[in-house]
């Protein structure tokens, strides 16, 4: 896992790291530079663009300034660099980092009012006004110069990140800041870069390590958790020699109406793809032949009254309800149905979840360790209207804690938040992925993970992860606009054997 702290963490560890390693400040600003300068050199190797460094008085400003110099070292010749003296005093590293500059050839301009900029006509911004140490939204000669630099349309690259960008508190509306066309940041990714408030202000992020102590920032216990594949990998079992069928557990999926078969279908076979020992799919009858004609792999039970008293609960190892389940007086039985007889955690999805939302009194049913698995609107069918992606996932660390359950709020970054207040940040899955049917994959794949044994943080975590993994095996190399929810659930096995080897 990656931790990501709050801007007030950062600082600690910085402290932490300059005191412990020991290493002088100026020094871990050095090394932040040369790591940002690294990753700048990659990204735009021709050296002879030209590049205009816009810099604070803080920190961020200072880590500006020693960017210029180990550009122009690198031999981009092209730099030029701009202070801005808006007031707040200057820190020591910036002092010395200017002294240091100034014995260079590169053309230095220090202003005290945005109206002192004049026309800018470089290849490349580097923005390296204000990073975390942002306390309020910008305004004044902030404002303007920010607003400047918005309007020449050229590539900004912003240092850490972009200029009157809030990293990890709720971003209070209409704070104005710069539109940066890549981030490189430092150490680790910030809270607001993964939710979608942040773009256009962060269309692309990097992060670059600079070395920060990590027993520290693990000993700081933050909530936030970034999902790496190596976290994946420790979670996986790997099959046995002499295993059978009976060693992968038994799903049920509780889904389907005569109309929307489809989420049914897909739910099923990624459950089956997922490795699920047996799969059935509890459906109505109207849905028999096309269950039996898209997967023979699949089993049924025909969904009439009489089989609510027939079925076997103990024998299914894990269930989902609610793809394409309607949100009729059946889907009301059903989730009543489901939380009386079954008492192992299970995925609620879709119309499950619409239910939920209209019976508030179902919740105290839902057994402990339970995956709700919403996309943004379901969310706030449940939870109630929220203004931005910071509230809801403060809401969902709440619920999750509260109820014993976990959420997986579906996003670029899926959010998922456990019992035991953490919140997790996928980091795989890509825009080719928002298409319908693909939340009804996830939660066969994670119904499927259950039913093999996994604990229900290791379903929601190695699920999420691997679901966005086989979708970015598909599109991304080819570049695809699209990649449809049953190649991703045929294409979960690929994934698995590559994560397992
Ligand atoms: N650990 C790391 O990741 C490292 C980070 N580095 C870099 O340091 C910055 C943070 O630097 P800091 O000096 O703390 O802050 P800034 O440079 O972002 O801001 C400077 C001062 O600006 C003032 N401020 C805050 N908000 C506003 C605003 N809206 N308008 C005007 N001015 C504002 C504030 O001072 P006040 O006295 O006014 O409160 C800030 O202190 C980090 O982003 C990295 O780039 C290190 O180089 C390496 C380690
Ligand atoms: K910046």
């Amino acid at each position: 896992m990656r931790t990501i702290l709050t801007s007030g963490q950062i600082r600690q560890a910085d402290e932490y790291t300059i005191t412990h390693e020991p290493i002088a400040s100026v020094d871990l600003m050095e090394r932040a530079a040369r790591a940002f300068v690294d990753e700048f050199a990659k990204r735009y190797p021709q050296k002879k663009l030209t590049i205009a460094l816009y810099c604070g008085t803080g920190n961020n400003g200072g880590d500006g300034l020693a960017i210029a110099r180990l550009l122009y070292e690198r031999g981009y010749q092209e730099v030029k660099v701009t202070v801005a003296h808006f007031g707040s005093r200057s820190t020591n590293d910036f002092d010395e980092n200017l002294r240091r500059l100034r014995s260079r050839p590169i053309p230095l301009k220090e202003i005290s009012s945005a109206v002192e900029v004049g026309t800018e006509d470089s290849d490349i911004i580097i923005d390296a006004l204000l990073g975390t140490g942002l306390n309020k939204p910008i305004s004044g000669d902030f404002e303007l110069l920010v607003k400047k630099l918005n309007d020449i349309r050229k590539p900004v690259v912003s240092v850490d990140i972009p200029t009157g960008f809030f990293a990890d508190e709720e971003i209070p509306e209409n704070a104005a800041c710069i539109k940066s066309e890549l981030t490189i940041t430092f150490q680790q990714p910030k809270i607001n870069f993964l939710l979608p408030e942040s773009f256009p202000a962060v269309k692309e992020w990097v992060a670059v390590d600079i070395g920060l102590d990590q027993q520290f920032i693990q000993q700081l216990g933050s909530p936030y958790q970034y999902i790496q594949a190596e976290d994946v990998k420790a979670m996986l079992k790997k099959r046995e020699r002499f295993s059978n069928k009976g060693s992968y557990g038994h799903a049920l999926i509780v889904a389907g109406q005569p109309e929307t078969m489809g989420a049914a279908l897909l739910c099923s076979a990624a459950c089956v793809h997922a490795g699920a020992g047996l799969t059935t799919a509890y459906i109505p009858q109207s849905g028999l032949f096309a269950l039996n004609s898209y997967m023979p792999e699949i089993m049924a039970i025909v969904r009439d009254p009489k089989s609510f008293t027939q079925i076997s609960w103990s024998k299914f190892s894990g269930l989902a309800i609610g793809p394409g389940l309607g949100q009729d007086d059946e889907a009301l039985t059903l989730l009543k149905l489901v939380t009386a007889h079954f008492q192992k955690p299970m995925v609620v999805d879709a119309d499950a979840l619409n239910v939920l939302a209209k019976y508030k009194e179902l919740w105290r049913f839902l057994p402990k360790g339970s995956i709700l698995t919403p996309h943004m609107k379901e969310f706030d069918r449940l939870f109630g209207e929220h203004k931005n992606w910071r509230q809801r996932v403060e809401t969902a660390r709440q619920w999750a804690q509260e109820r014993e359950l976990f959420i997986v709020l579906k996003n670029t970054y899926t959010i998922i938040a456990t019992p035991e207040g953490k919140v997790y940040f996928n980091s795989t899955g890509n825009p080719a992925m928002a298409t319908g049917g693909m939340g009804d994959v996830l939660t066969g794949v994670i119904s499927a993970l259950l039913s093999q044994n996994y604990t229900p943080a290791e379903a929601c975590l190695a699920g999420v992860y691997v679901h966005g993994l086989a979708g970015d095996e598909l599109a991304l190399p080819d570049q695809r606009h699209v990649v449809l929810p049953h190649k991703v659930a045929e294409h979960v096995p690929v994934v698995l054997t590559k994560l397992m080897a």
